[in-house]
């Protein structure tokens, strides 16, 4: 059985799309600070309604917060700090790819569909298990030693 396939786009329709700058667009931000009004929008909004980023939010302030006050070395905070902006980031972007599944097929069963959720939710896995990894390293070393030394 063969499949429909799109054609490949033409030299005019590749120009268009280049001239007529984000013409499908319902809205571009207009300046700087709109664009970060609705960047906190995004955040905001996952924090509302993810509960994964709510928990990846507390772990990472928790672990950037115990690095800082066991006077771990500046680039080790920075590490930590890293590991840990990639993990919320990455949880933005497995949002983001949930809302245009949700969005492309709404409540249809589609294996693309389930590639693509579980591809994004595998993203924010490995980055977890690193980042764990990462904190744990160097983040056990010196809480073992304060509360062996407090004992
Ligand atoms: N339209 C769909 N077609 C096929 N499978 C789907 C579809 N929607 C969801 N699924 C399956 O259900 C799982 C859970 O969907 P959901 O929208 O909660 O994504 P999620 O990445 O697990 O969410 P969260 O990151 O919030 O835990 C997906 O990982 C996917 O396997």
């Amino acid at each position: 059985m063969s499949q429909k396939v799109s054609p490949p786009p033409t030299s005019t329709s590749l120009q268009k799309i280049v001239t007529n700058e984000r013409e499908f667009s319902w809205k571009v931000a207009s300046n700087l600070f709109v664009s970060f009004k609705y960047a906190w929008a995004g955040i905001t909004y996952s924090f509302q309604t993810q509960r994964n980023f709510r928990i990846h939010t507390s772990v990472c302030a928790m672990a950037i917060a115990l690095s800082v006050y066991l006077h771990l070395r500046p680039v080790e905070i920075a590490v930590i700090g890293i590991t840990s902006g990639l993990v919320l980031a990455l949880e933005l972007l497995n949002t983001a790819i949930e809302s245009i599944v949700d969005l492309t097929v709404k409540q249809t069963y589609h294996e693309l569909a389930k590639v693509a959720k579980d591809c994004a939710a595998g993203a924010v896995l490995v980055s977890a298990l690193v980042a764990v990894l990462v904190a744990a390293t160097l983040l056990l070393p010196p809480l073992v030693a304060l509360i062996i030394s407090s004992l």
